[in-house]
This record gives structure tokens, sequence and C-alpha cells, in this order.
């Protein structure tokens, strides 16, 4: 199968990114990242999280960063919204887009959002509705899709029910997550395929995290199949407080280098983006993990 000629990056590290960072982050930082992204042709930027400030701290300044930020016609923020306290912070900040996150594993969802996967369904179903009814976008995010850093192995099936009930709450988008970057680009195609056997395939995204540096070539074994909506993180930021050893998304850089190379387009312009990276990481003080990023601010250098 020809790759796709055209994908859509969502840039997720304002939220996936900093969500697992210890200090405390000002909102003024946070949008100025945001701000960033978008000037590079970012058309979705996951913005903000309305979750527990008890367990997640550094999302606590998420409505403050989402009135902050200089919005961008024809961009998506989006939030992420596990209930309704959540959705209604998100609707009252402005979100664009809300996104609910479950879990292809039992053990998962029970340490990031405290409750079953069918319990997690039945406080979804709410916030869809509430979202439907605003004219909000509705998002779905499929954690530990290609494994568990509690249970180990998820099963296919596992992934294709979860999928099916995201897809009966009316989802607009679903994303297939591999939460602690374990996968490996041979269990790509029958994990992807097993989403697409229940919702639609442009409406798929592939979430990879690059633990164990495997997140480029999962992605490109997605373009195979067919896939043409990738997250990634500026900088590669991030990791998920609720799965221990998880490093940060694939970085944004890394991506749209490979993209580059690919001729397949994105829309977004690789040297801000660049700059963007190295803007955050050196406010964090240490330096950026992505490879292209780093090399292209080092050839600037000469
Ligand atoms: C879901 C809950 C809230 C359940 O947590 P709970 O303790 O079961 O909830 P509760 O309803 O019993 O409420 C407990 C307290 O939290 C408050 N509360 C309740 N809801 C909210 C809210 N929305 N916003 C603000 N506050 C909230 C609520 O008001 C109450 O406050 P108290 O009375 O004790 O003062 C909690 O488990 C939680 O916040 N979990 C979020 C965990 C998280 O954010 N994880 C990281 C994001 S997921 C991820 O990164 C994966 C992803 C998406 O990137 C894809 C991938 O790579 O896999």
């Amino acid at each position: 199968m020809s790759l796709p000629k055209k994908v859509k990056i969502v840039e997720v590290g304002p939220r996936d990114g900093l969500q697992n960072e210890k200090e405390t982050i000002s909102a003024e930082l946070k949008i100025e990242l945001v701000n960033r992204l978008t000037s590079a042709g970012f058309v979705n930027v996951e913005a903000a999280s309305f979750v527990s400030p008890k367990w997640v701290p550094q999302m606590a300044t998420s409505g403050e960063v989402m009135r902050g930020i200089a919005r961008k016609p024809g961009v998506i923020y989006s939030a992420l919204t596990p209930n309704m306290k959540g959705f209604e912070a998100a609707l009252e900040a402005g979100a664009d887009e809300v996104v609910i996150f479950g879990a292809a594993s039992e053990a998962f969802s029970q340490k990031n959002i405290n409750c079953s996967i069918a319990e997690s369904i039945e406080r979804f179903r709410e916030v869809a509705l509430a979202a439907k009814q605003n004219n909000i976008r509705l998002r779905a995010a499929v954690s530990c899709a290609f494994g568990c850093p509690y249970q180990g192995e998820v099963p296919l099936s596992s992934v294709s029910d979860v999928v099916g009930r995201f897809r009966d709450l009316g989802c607009d988008e679903i994303d297939i997550a591999d939460t602690i970057g374990v996968a490996t680009p041979n269990k790509v195609a029958p994990v992807m395929q097993a989403a697409i056997r229940e919702f639609n395939i442009d409406g798929l995204s592939g979430h990879f995290h690059d633990t164990y540096g495997q997140a480029l070539a999962n992605i490109y074994a997605s373009l195979e199949v067919g896939i043409t909506i990738y997250h990634s993180s500026v900088a590669g930021l991030g990791g998920c407080p609720y799965a221990k050893g998880a490093t940060g998304n694939v970085a944004s850089e890394d991506v749209l280098y490979m993209m580059q190379g690919l001729g397949i387009e994105t829309g977004i312009d690789l040297d801000i983006v660049v700059d963007a990276g190295q803007f955050i990481s050196q406010h964090l003080g240490r330096k950026a993990v992505s490879r292209a990023g780093n090399a292209i601010a080092a050839k600037r250098l000469g």
C-alpha cells in the first residue's frame, strides 16, 4: 500500500508533555508555548487537562492557560475531561475539543482514573452527550493499546472492544495509544487493524511514546496501514504520571523531519517547531529530547 500524501499532526506537548513535570510551570510559559506551536502551523494542539489537581497538580492552571492563549482561527484547542466536572471547566474555558481517556487495560484504568473500564464508559457517556449538545468535538484516547505497565500483554479484543464503545458514544476521533512505548513495528498493524474494523480509519490516530526508541518506526508502520493522524510532543516532552518509567511522546521535530523526507505534507514549519522546542527546553533547564531538533539547532550555530 502506498503511504498517505498528507497527515495531521496533533501537538500534545503542552498537555501530555508538561503534565509530568515536577516543578510548577507558570501559565504564562505554557501559553507562550502553545502560541509558538500554533504559529508553526499546528491546527490541533492539546493545551489543557481538566483533571483533579490532586492527581495531576501541573495541570491545575488549565483554565488560565485556555483563556490566555492567543486564539488562532481554524485551530482546535483540545482539553482532557475525565468526567462532567472536567467537561464543565473545559466548556467554560472555551475548549474546541474534549478528550475522554480510557484504556484497553483494566489495571491501567484503575490506576489512572480510579475506576473500571465499564465504569469509565458510563462517566464518558454523560461527557459525550454534553459535548454533542454544546457542539464540541469529541475525541477519545485508548491507553495501553500495545501493552500495560501493570498487566503486561493487552489482547487485541480489548482494543476492539474499547474502540467500539467509544464509536458508540459518537467520538469524532479515537487515539490508539502506546502509553509506555513498548510496541515494535510488527505489533502495529494487528492493533491498528483491530481498531479499523471498529472505526473509520480517517478518524484514528497513532499516539506513540518513545520509551524504547521505537516510535518513529511505529509511525512508519502505521502509515503503511493508512493511518493519517499522529500525536507528537515538541522536544519529546512528557511521560504519564500513572505509567512509571514511561518517557515522552515521540518528538514533533523528529516526526516532521521524517514526514518531510517521505514527502508527506503536514502544513507545519519545522524550523519554528525547533525554536519552540529549544525555547521550552531552555526554560525547563535541560536539552530537548528531539534528535532532529537538536541537530538542526546545532547546525544553525555552524
Ligand atoms: C478521574 C479522577 C478525577 C477520579 O478521581 P476520584 O478520586 O475517583 O474522583 P472523585 O469523583 O471521587 O473526586 C475526588 C476529588 O477530585 C475532585 N475532582 C473530580 N474530578 C475533577 C475534575 N475533573 N477536575 C477537578 N477536580 C476534580 C472532586 O471534586 C473531589 O475533590 P474533593 O472533594 O476531594 O476536594 C482522577 O482519577 C483524575 O483526575 N485522574 C486523572 C489522571 C490523569 O490525568 N492522568 C494522565 C492523563 S492520561 C494520559 O496521559 C494518557 C494519554 C491520554 O496521554 C494517552 C496515552 O498515552 O495513553
